[in-house]
């Protein structure tokens, strides 16, 4: 496979669950498996609303002026787009911000969609424009996973896509039109498929999404509830690359083994992770952790699920912060002993301890030795071994 590390992960494909990445060799704890840049990458459009953020690299203005702000520019046509400087306003006119993007945009702020809508629209704007840039990325997309079926919502869109071509069409090239199926399919991908690309924003610690991405390779991926792996993204990192995906072992893999991410926080309870499972990606997941959770009474679950919060305590916010985050998390897990809750093990170790962080922990990348120091995919904090020892010694759980 494709990639910066192509040579650790192969493709194969499984009988009950499609596609998936299996090692291909014995990888190590905290090993990057996958850096990959993105199919294509929009704006949620909350976040594209304020107006202060990069179109091209999703970068924010973090000095917001009226009156202009050094490098940062909008584009004098749509009136819509940002950019933080020449250079991506020059890359962004041949890649993600061409003639036609920049027509669709500036009939986009006219329309009556809601948010959700015209984050979808910037979607259906930015795979339009892919599959006129570059039809090889295109056909990528398109043998991306997902189905979908059409309802109102996605009519809504589709006229509004349909519009954009029109409008671009009277003016330049004949461009194909999209069938509303073929749009619901498309939208389907982007939902089994799309990673959220947000920042944390320490004062409430909440993830705030920013864009969202699609990459060709990362979306072959399996979901496990207790993940051997997890995706780190540093989108306000300097230089190129910043949009890239990175996929990191979170403990030892042996060679053969399915290498998984989960697709949400880990730390959601049975109930809520097979929802999510079967509406938005379409099949009961039947990892070891959900055989054992699903003989949980409703009681058990709850108390288990309080049990492996943060504090030893779910509080309402925690939810909603995980419930706000689709990435994906963990949970310590301080529980009554291996036992009935055999995972426990698995949250102490691999859940971020700040409060409401929720993120995942993973070792630095080895440098010739494994490191023993954890970093959180969510709010970057780092734990040493000596921290986590103590942690485990003031939950009583043996290691
Ligand atoms: C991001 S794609 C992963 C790659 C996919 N298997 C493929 O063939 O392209 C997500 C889809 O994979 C399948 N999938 C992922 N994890 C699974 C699991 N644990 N069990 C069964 N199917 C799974 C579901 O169809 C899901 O919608």
């Amino acid at each position: 496979m494709a990639g910066a590390n192509s040579f650790l992960l192969k493709q194969t494909q499984l009988p009950t669950r499609g596609r998936a990445l299996v090692a291909s060799q014995s990888l190590e704890a905290g090993q990057v498996l996958l850096q990959e840049a993105p199919l294509l990458a929009y704006l949620d459009a909350h976040t594209a609303s304020a107006n202060t953020v990069c179109f091209h690299c999703t970068r924010p203005d973090l000095n917001p002026n009226p009156n202009g702000n050094g490098s940062w520019s909008f584009c004098t046509t749509c009136q819509v787009a940002a950019f933080c400087s020449p250079q991506c306003a020059a890359a962004a006119s041949t890649s993600t911000h061409t003639p036609f993007v920049c027509r669709a945009l500036s009939l986009l702020v006219l329309c009556t969609l809601d948010f959700d809508s015209q984050t979808q629209a910037r979607y259906l704007i930015a795979a339009y424009n892919l599959a006129v840039v570059s039809p090889h990325c295109f056909e990528q997309l398109l043998s991306l996973e997902g189905e979908g079926s059409v309802n109102d919502k996605i009519h809504l869109v589709h006229t509004f896509l349909s519009e954009a071509i029109r409008s671009w069409q009277l003016e330049c090239q004949e461009l194909p039109s999209w069938s509303v199926e073929f749009v619901a399919s498309l939208i389907a991908k982007d939902q089994r498929n799309g990673f959220g690309l947000s920042t944390f924003v320490p004062d409430t610690r909440l993830r705030k999404i920013r864009a969202y991405a699609i990459y060709a390779q990362a979306s072959f991926f399996n979901h496990d509830c207790l993940p051997n792996a997890c995706r780190f993204d540093y989108i306000d990192k300097p230089g190129v690359g910043n949009t890239d995906i990175i996929i990191r072992c979170l403990h030892d893999i042996a060679e053969g083994v399915e290498v998984c991410i989960s697709y949400f926080p880990v730390n959601w309870r049975f109930a809520e992770r097979q929802g999510k499972l079967r509406e938005e990606y379409g099949f009961e997941c039947r990892c070891d952790r959900c055989k054992i959770e699903e003989g949980w009474s409703d009681e058990e679950n709850g108390e288990k699920g309080d049990e492996i919060s943060v504090d030893g305590e779910a509080s309402e916010e925690e939810d909603e912060a995980m419930k706000n985050t689709d990435e994906e998390e963990g949970m310590d897990g301080e529980g009554d002993g291996q036992g009935s809750f055999p995972h426990a093990m698995f949250f102490m170790r691999y859940l971020c301890p700040r409060e409401s962080c929720g993120g995942t922990l993973a070792p630095l990348p080895p440098h010739g030795v494994s490191s023993s120091v954890m970093e959180c995919n969510v709010c970057g904090e780092l734990r040493s071994e000596e921290d986590f020892l103590q942690e485990i010694q003031e939950h009583k759980v043996s290691p």
